[in-house]
């Protein structure tokens, strides 16, 4: 798995002139990817990385991708997309929507130390900073909205307990949603899915965040208690590593200081992050789409970590 869209060595020769990149010299498929088709390729300039989009249309992705331009441009380490000679940074390759971005240099962390998430912490910081005045709005589409209607959906697939579980979060997140604290919560674009497979390191230094396909505009903190959920956890168990929390909260805090309110929400936004997750590993499990490629990702484990967060203060904030 998986090139969905094969694109040749000829394809790519005759498709990339307007991008001033030099002539093509090599291409060559990756096949970690779930979403689209991803290759690595080669030219006179260097080595960059060609998406061919299948799902994402021309109508849905500038935001992701003038997201990714205007970060890039800020000095946040994420793939820059490179423009042709019109200033266009998504066009046509075998009548699907692609781009060019900058291939970031090492390998995704996948057993990351305190130090890993202290980068990534500050790297967040200056993400979120950086895109306050990104112009194009997009919500969340993986937000309240849509655990609305997702939890009716996959609730009778739960045991009992399972259901009584994610009748008790809906409730409180909503109420969360709905209170004073929630609205005082600064937002702006956010990743929304800042997993250790979505960022790269070359050995301890972080060099780029990348696979912005679920970002939106959402609160700074969820994007944060996202991050925190996958980095400094163990795996098996879900439970928080104090050490890791710390190391990423402190670097965030170093940057981009946290308010009085995000204190006060640090608790339920953790619990918010895990719900997410969760929700969205049921419906993939329990409803895949058709001719679906790949396999779903484990449920149980958003669940642990939601109860664990329900059961265990984590660390505050500040
Ligand atoms: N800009 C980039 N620089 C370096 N490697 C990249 C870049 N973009 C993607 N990759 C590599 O391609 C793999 C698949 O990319 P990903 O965005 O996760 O694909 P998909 O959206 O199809 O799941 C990543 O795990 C990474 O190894
Ligand atoms: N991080 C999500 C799944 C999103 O897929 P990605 O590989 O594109 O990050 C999860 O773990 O459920």
């Amino acid at each position: 798995m998986a090139v969905f869209t094969p694109v040749t060595l000829d394809d790519l020769s005759q498709w990339i002139p307007p991008f001033s990149l030099g002539k093509a010299l090599a291409i060559r498929g990756i096949s970690s990817g779930i979403e689209n088709s991803n290759f690595f390729i080669n030219t006179e300039r260097g080595e960059y990385v060609l998406t061919v989009f299948e799902k994402l249309t021309f109508e849905q992705l500038p935001f992701y991708l003038e997201l990714m331009r205007h970060l890039a441009q800020r000095g946040v380490l994420v793939p820059e997309p490179i423009a042709n000679s019109q200033g266009q940074i998504i066009n046509p390759l075998h009548g699907k929507p692609a781009a060019i971005v900058t291939k970031l240099a090492g390998d995704c962390q996948l057993a990351p130390a305190a130090v890993h998430c202290a980068e990534v912490g500050a790297m967040l910081a200056k993400m979120h900073l950086a895109a306050q005045d990104f112009p194009i709005r997009q919500p969340n589409l993986r937000g309240l909205p849509w655990w609305r209607e997702t939890a009716p959906v996959v609730l009778p697939y739960l045991p009992a307990e399972g259901q009584q579980l994610l009748h008790d979060e809906m409730v409180f997140q909503e109420a969360f949603a709905a209170s004073d604290i929630y609205r005082q919560l600064p937002n702006g674009p956010v990743h929304a899915d800042l997993f250790r497979n979505n960022v790269m390191f070359d050995g301890d230094q972080l060099t780029g965040f990348f696979d912005f396909y679920f970002a939106g505009c959402d609160t700074w903190l969820f994007d944060l208690a996202v991050t925190v959920n996958d980095w400094c956890i163990d795996l098996d168990s879900g439970v928080l590593d104090n050490a890791r929390v710390r190391a990423m909260l402190d670097a965030y805090h170093a940057v981009r200081p946290f308010s009085a309110a995000e204190q006060t929400a640090w608790q339920p936004m953790l619990r918010a992050g895990a719900l997410r997750f969760w929700l969205s590993r049921l419906y993939d499990f329990y409803l895949p789409r058709a001719a679906e490629m790949l396999t779903p990702h484990d449920p149980s484990h958003f669940e642990r970590i939601l109860r664990q967060r329900v059961a265990h203060p984590a660390p505050a904030l500040y």
